[in-house]
């Protein structure tokens, strides 16, 4: 494993060099991996594992629109594409990929699969971390390990067709062949991450509620809208406000410092701007600083799984969620937004 300096502290990193999809493919050569559930990871990581020559099939329960995208996505009933318990059966290593509530009420079933020497893969330390929340305890005769993308399944499959790879935190929880380092690492590169980077369960899940909740979608949201209402109530225009709360920044700004950095991103604007983002981005932080501890605190002591599992293992939490996410989309903000978006030159329509 290769040890790399990130700001002074040195980490554990497998790179693709060390570690070529030719060396993944012959350490799975013997294994059959099983991915149930075929939400947003299941097809990125059954796809990528496909294209990369993995002998993998997909367990999804017949009847159901996932099991036609699988179809459509080219597995084949009977071959590739199974009814759940039968793909468990056949699997040598189960990619555990339903939804982190759904997880639980099959878990008797996956169990019951788990025979000696097959691995459990997951791609969060949810169901392990939690295991008081959600009774996922394993054998101790099977390995057990997470390759989580730090991205979403959809990006995860893009990159992978760009030839490039998506970052994936990986652990091991229980090596119980002695072989679980190669397997875990190969079926990382399998699903198509970039580079590996070494975590333990609880440190997945701690940071991935956090960043989810926080700066990557909760927290996002919460500073745009704070924003947006603040420009709107002083007089502004709805296309105004979005513009220079959202559409700037991820058109503009955000791939500048994806590219080279804030302080990049920083040096390619203004002065004027430049002091003026100088003299703020310390008190924004000292603001939000106490609600994101409040959030770790939440997360570390499992309020936030516990209601993630409650909300999500209701019979209606499909609508009820359908209906938060329509409020969203039908606020004013993200009103102006597609509106806004609709004038970027891919999304203009061309006259005959
Ligand atoms: N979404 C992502 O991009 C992402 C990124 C990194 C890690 N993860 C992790 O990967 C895992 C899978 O996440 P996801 O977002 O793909 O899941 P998801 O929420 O999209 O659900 C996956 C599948 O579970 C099925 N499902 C839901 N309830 C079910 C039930 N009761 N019985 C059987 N199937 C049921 C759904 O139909 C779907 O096919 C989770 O552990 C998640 O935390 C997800
Ligand atoms: C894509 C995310 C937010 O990183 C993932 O953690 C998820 O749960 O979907
Ligand atoms: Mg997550
Ligand atoms: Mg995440």
């Amino acid at each position: 494993m290769a040890k790399l300096n990130f700001g002074g502290t040195e980490e554990n990193v497998v790179t693709r060099e060390e570690f070529p999809l030719s060396k993944a493919q012959e350490v799975l050569k013997n294994e059959v991996v099983a991915v149930i559930g075929y939400g947003v990871q299941g097809p990125g990581q059954a796809l990528n594992q496909k294209d990369n020559g993995i002998n993998v099939i997909v367990g999804q329960r017949k009847g159901t629109k996932t099991w036609d995208k699988a179809i459509s996505d080219g597995f084949v009933p009977g071959e590739t594409l199974f009814e759940i318990e039968e793909a468990l059966e056949k699997g040598t290593v189960i990619c555990y990929l339903l939804s982190d509530a759904a997880q639980i009420a099959l878990w008797p079933t996956v169990k019951k699969h788990l025979t000696p020497g097959k691995a459990l893969y997951f791609s969060h330390g949810f169901g392990i971390t939690f295991n008081e929340q959600t009774g996922i305890v394993p054998p101790a005769d099977v390995d057990v390990f997470l390759v989580a993308p730090k991205g979403s399944g959809t990006s995860l499959r893009r990159m992978f067709l760009q030839g490039r790879g998506l970052n994936s935190s990986f652990a091991i929880f229980q090596d119980a062949t002695g072989k679980a380092w190669d397997r875990v690492i190969a079926l990382g590169i399998a699903v198509g991450s970039g580079y590996l980077f070494e975590t333990d369960f609880k440190k997945e899940v701690y940071s991935d509620l956090t960043g989810e909740r926080g700066t990557l979608m909760g927290c996002i949201q919460g500073i745009f809208a704070a924003q947006y209402d603040v420009l709107r109530s002083k007089g502004h225009t709805p296309s105004e406000a979005f513009n220079e709360t959202v559409e700037e920044l991820t058109q503009s700004l955000m791939p500048l410092v994806a590219e080279n950095g804030m302080d990049w991103m920083y040096a390619n604007c203004s002065t004027t701007a430049q002091r003026g983002a100088l003299d703020w981005w310390k008190k924004f932080r000292d603001a939000t600083k106490p609600v994101f501890e409040e959030l770790y605190e939440s997360v570390a002591t499992g309020k936030e799984s516990q209601r993630s599992i409650d909300s999500n293992s209701q019979p209606d939490y499909r609508e009820k969620l359908d209906a938060e996410l329509k409020e969203l989309r039908e606020s004013e903000l993200w009103q102006a937004g597609k509106t806004v978006r609709s004038l970027r030159p891919e999304n203009q329509v061309v006259e005959a």
